[in-house]
This record gives C-alpha cells, sequence and structure tokens, in this order.
C-alpha cells in the first residue's frame, strides 16, 4: 500500500531517493531550500548527472506521484515517513562532520508535524546523533511522542544511485520499536520481496555501519595503494598484484584499484569524521589506521604531479598540461573533493597551463575552481599538449586511440592516473608512458615500422611515419621545459 513520503534534501542521494520512493509506489514530495532546484525538479529535469535519474524523475512528476517544494509546513502536513537526506560535509576547519543542515532541517520540520510519523535519517552521520536529534524533535514537535525518530544509512554508489536504490545490496534500519521497523518494512516492501537482506538494529549501530562500510572501503583502496608506492620501489607492478590478490575470495578484486586514490563527497570527510568522532568518545587510538589511510591517499595526488614534472625533465613551469577528467570517478559530474581537480589545480599552482576536459563535470569544475582553462571536448584539451594526464577513468578516454591522439599533442607524453590504459600499446605509438605503481613500459618497434625498414635499401635512411626521435622518449629525451 502506497505511502506518503517526504524527502527532506534533494541533493546526489535525496533526488534520486524520491524517485525511487515512487518508482516503490508511494506518494512523495521532495524538499529543498533550493528554490532553484526544486524547480528544475518539479520540471521532471534532473538537477546533476546520474544515469537513469531523468526518465524516472520525468515519469513519476508527470503522473502527479512525485513534486517537490521548498515548504516544511506542506511536507509537514503530507508526510507519514520524513526521510532526512541533507548534506554532512567536512566542517570548515576541522575534520568533523558540520551538522548545521541536519539541525536545520529538524527545526523547519518539527513545528509542521502535528500528527503521526516516522522520521528515517538517511544522510551519514557521527554515531550518537540519532539519539541528539530525538531529543531535539521531541522538545519541538507538536505531536511530540507520537514523531519517532529511526536511522536507515543509505550506502548508493553515484554513477549506478537509481540502481542501487532500487536493488540495494541490504537494508539496515536503526530503531527504537518493532512498530518504526514494521513502518520502514512497508516502505521498502518491494525491496524486501525481491530478497534483499535485511539488518534491524539500534541507531548507534545502524550509523556505525555506514562510516565502518565506507572506512572499510577507503581502506582496501589505500592499502592497494600502499602496495603501489612499495611496487614503484621495488621495480614491481602493482595491476598484476592486484590482480593476483583477487583470486583470493577472502579479499576478492572490487576496490583494488591503485591510482589516484578516493575522492568525492563521501569517503574522505567520512573516515575524517568517523576518527574525529571516535576521540570525542575515548576511543582515541581504535581508528589512528584511518589517518594513514588518508594520508596514503593524498600521497597519490602528489605522485601524480611528480610523474608529470618527471615526464617533462624536471619542471612544469609553463608547460601545458592537458588534464582528462574532473569529476571524482566517472559516470558523474560530481568535483567534490576530485583527485583530479586536486592534480590540475596543484600544477596550475606550480606554473603549468593546465587545460582541463570532462565529459559531463565542466561545469562544477569552473564554479569551483575558476582560474583553471576548461575545453568542450578532449581533442581541445589535448591540442599542443607537452603532457597529458588521465585523471578520471571515463571510457571516452580509456578506449582513445593512442595513434590518433599522437598526432594532436605537442609530445606524446601520459601519466595513465588511474591505471586504465594498455601501458604497451601506448608506448609501442611512441608515448612515454607512466601508471601508477607499474613499471614503465619499453617500446617495441611497430611491426609497421619493422616492414619498413626490412623493405627499405641498406645504407638509406628509412622515413618513418609517424614515429620521431621526439616519441621515442626513452631514446631521446624531449627539450626539458624551463
Ligand atoms: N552522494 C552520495 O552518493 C551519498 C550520500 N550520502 C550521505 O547523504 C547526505 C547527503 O549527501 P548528498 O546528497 O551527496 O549531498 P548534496 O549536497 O548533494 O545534497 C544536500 C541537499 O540538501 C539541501 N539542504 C541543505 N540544507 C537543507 C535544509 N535545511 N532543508 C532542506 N534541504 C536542505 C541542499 O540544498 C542540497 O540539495 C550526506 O550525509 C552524505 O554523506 C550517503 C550515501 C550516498
Ligand atoms: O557514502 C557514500 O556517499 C557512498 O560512498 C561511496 O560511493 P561513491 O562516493 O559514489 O564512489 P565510489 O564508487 O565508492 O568511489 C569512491 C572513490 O574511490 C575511488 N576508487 C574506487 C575503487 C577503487 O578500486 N579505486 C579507487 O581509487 C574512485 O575513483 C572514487 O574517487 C561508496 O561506495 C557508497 O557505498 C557510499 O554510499
Amino acid at each position: 500500500m502506497a505511502l506518503r513520503i517526504t524527502v527532506i534534501g534533494t541533493g546526489y542521494l535525496g533526488a534520486v531517493h524520491a524517485a525511487g520512493m515512487a518508482e516503490l509506489g508511494h506518494d512523495v514530495i521532495g524538499v529543498d531550500v533550493d528554490e532553484r532546484k526544486v524547480d528544475t525538479l518539479n520540471a521532471g529535469r534532473a538537477p546533476f548527472f546520474e544515469p537513469g535519474l531523468e526518465p524516472l524523475l520525468a515519469k513519476h512528476v508527470g503522473s502527479g506521484r512525485l513534486r517537490f517544494t521548498t515548504s516544511f509546513a506542506e511536507a509537514g502536513e503530507f508526510g507519514d515517513v520524513h526521510f532526512l537526506c541533507v548534506g554532512t560535509p567536512q566542517q570548515p576547519g576541522s575534520r568533523g562532520a558540520d551538522l548545521r543542515y541536519v539541525d536545520a532541517a529538524i527545526d523547519a520540520l518539527a513545528p509542521h508535524l502535528q500528527r503521526p510519523a516516522l522520521i528515517a535519517g538517511k544522510s551519514t552521520v557521527p554515531v550518537g546523533t540519532a539519539e541528539r536529534l530525538a531529543a531535539r524533535l521531541a522538545a519541538k514537535a507538536p505531536a511530540m511522542e507520537e514523531v519517532h525518530l529511526a536511522w536507515n544509512p543509505e550506502f548508493l554508489r553515484e554513477g549506478f544511485a537509481v540502481e542501487d536504490t532500487l536493488r540495494p545490496d541490504r537494508l539496515v534500519l536503526g530503531v527504537t520499536s518493532r512498530t518504526d521497523a514494521a513502518v520502514l518494512e512497508r516502505v521498502y516492501a518491494k525491496v524486501l520481496q525481491a530478497g534483499t537482506p535485511l539488518v534491524v538494529t539500534d541507531m548507534p549501530t545502524a550509523e556505525l555501519v555506514k562510516v565502518a562500510a565506507n572506512s572499510f572501503l577507503a581502506t582496501k583502496i589505500s592499502f592497494i595503494n600502499a602496495m603501489a608506492e612499495v611496487c614503484e620501489a621495488a621495480g614491481a607492478d602493482v595491476v598484476e598484484l592486484s590482480q593476483a590478490l583477487s583470486y583470493d575470495e577472502r579479499i576478492g578484486g572490487k576496490f583494488l584499484r591503485a591510482g589516484l586514490g578516493f575522492g568525492g563527497g563521501c569517503l574522505p570527510k567520512d573516515i575524517r569524521a568517523f576518527t574525529t568522532r571516535a576521540a570525542e568518545l575515548g576511543a582515541h587510538e581504535a581508528l589512528n589506521f584511518l589517518r594513514e589511510v588518508d594520508e596514503v591517499n593524498m600521497r597519490r595526488r602528489s605522485r601524480v604531479v611528480d610523474l608529470v614534472r618527471e615526464l617533462l625533465g624536471g619542471s612544469v613551469l609553463g608547460a601545458k598540461v592537458a588534464v582528462l577528467g574532473a569529476a571524482f570517478k566517472p559516470s558523474t559530474d560530481d568535483v567534490r573533493d576530485s583527485p583530479a581537480l586536486n592534480v590540475a589545480a596543484t600544477l596550475h599552482l606550480a606554473g603549468s597551463q593546465v587545460v582541463v576536459h570532462d565529459p559531463e563535470a565542466n561545469a562544477n569544475a569552473a564554479a569551483k575552481f575558476p582560474t583553471l582553462s576548461y575545453a568542450a571536448t578532449a581533442a581541445e584539451a589535448v591540442a599542443g599538449a607537452d603532457v597529458v594526464v588521465l585523471a578520471t577513468e571515463w571510457e571516452q578516454f580509456t578506449s582513445m586511440d593512442p595513434v590518433e591522439l599522437g598526432q594532436q599533442v605537442e609530445y606524446r607524453r601520459i601519466v595513465d592516473a588511474r591505471n586504465a590504459l594498455d601501458p604497451q600499446r601506448w608506448a609501442d605509438a611512441g608515448w612515454a608512458y607512466r601508471g601508477m605503481g607499474r613499471p614503465a613500459p619499453t617500446a617495441t618497434i611497430p611491426a609497421s615500422v619493422e616492414r619498413l625498414i626490412a623493405a627499405t635499401p641498406s645504407g638509406a635512411v628509412p622515413q618513418l611515419p609517424a614515429v620521431t626521435a621526439t616519441a621515442y622518449d626513452r631514446v631521446a629525451p624531449a627539450p626539458t621545459l624551463a
């Protein structure tokens, strides 16, 4: 049976959750303080790039099952269940979570709760927040003891958010009563009927499951990136190492891609907030390893800058650097804590002429880093480049033809910061290739060139099309820029 649901905060999480709830058959109102976002959503359009979201919005806004508002009065009057999806970013000047949006949303909603309702927190919060909010709510909601709070953390990935909402790995319900769990089980009835595992627990455990999951994922990535550092020192190949590890089912291959490391609006801030919260609770030493996870991760960004410098012969000053990718990962336009932009901005500050191109994130990147130059296409970004950095592994970048690209750049030098290209293929096409935690490949002479040499009379200088001395960086190092 359809419930009346509100979703408070309609960003990367809330907009998808609202559309997902409508798809599950409920009547939904999304609430946001951002009027422009609300207008866009009410037109059935997605305010950000997320595959599959716009058709879902259009379908349900069109049918009248889903609408958006800035009015908390409307939301309070309408909803049986209110999902809290506002942001919990890193606090400026600290490593802890900034809970001002969560508090503000509760304060705005509470006075309008005149009848029984369940508020289900989905935002990622420090453990103990739910209990604190429950007290805040009880003090402000007219319906008081008939207004309950639960915590229902969200595990969706950007880029797969629609799929993850409709077919999640698991549902976690942190509740204070069996009745509240039953309400949420009604909300997710279709998901549960599909056999999705369900964990019903208390609120602190539910809050902790979320940050523990993100901490584990971050640790896995930093583990393989630490291995990449050792591989760099030992002349070994982290991609082959990772592949070999992945066959052990206890380890698994997911989240073992070494490269530029993790970014985004969640993993970095969540491990920092978790460490801060554990210390506040007295578990000072428990999460020390997460500081190291963070540091390994940040060192990868410096490593990419170092590789660019190395390829340029020691200095990046004045060099034209094409950075392919601005989003923190492919299939999103999200540039929060983006490793790609971090690298781009560092090179820019060091005096390089940086041109960035991202298929979806140029506008968000330009809003955050207005002093960088942006190109509308990859071809425009790489035109005349001294070095190319592949920073976000969009499919349109990983499928690039090294021979074709080689004709557009000034020098064939590439840092594959995501280990997303075939090193040998690029080396064979005359590129000086650097990956992350893997040895630089040695170019073999392409078969076509070998045939040409063989067909050339001895003593004559063969004409080698498209393969020049500068292309074979290791044979004749390219001139160093000042
Ligand atoms: N982005 C993701 O993939 C996931 C995010 N999360 C968590 O969900 C929460 C939200 O994250 P995002 O959606 O990425 O953030 P976001 O920044 O994209 O969205 C937050 C939205 O809340 C709105 N907002 C702020 N104050 C408000 C208020 N008082 N009342 C109503 N709306 C308000 C903002 O205008 C914005 O639209 C965070 O705690 C995050 O850690 C959890 C799982 C996945
Ligand atoms: O709490 C959240 O917001 C979400 O955070 C992550 O999702 P997301 O940030 O969308 O992105 P991921 O796919 O986890 O990637 C995070 C970062 O790790 C990097 N990464 C990922 C995997 C890998 O092997 N190596 C690696 O460097 C990606 O490039 C990206 O920068 C989690 O995967 C979600 O389960 C969680 O709900």
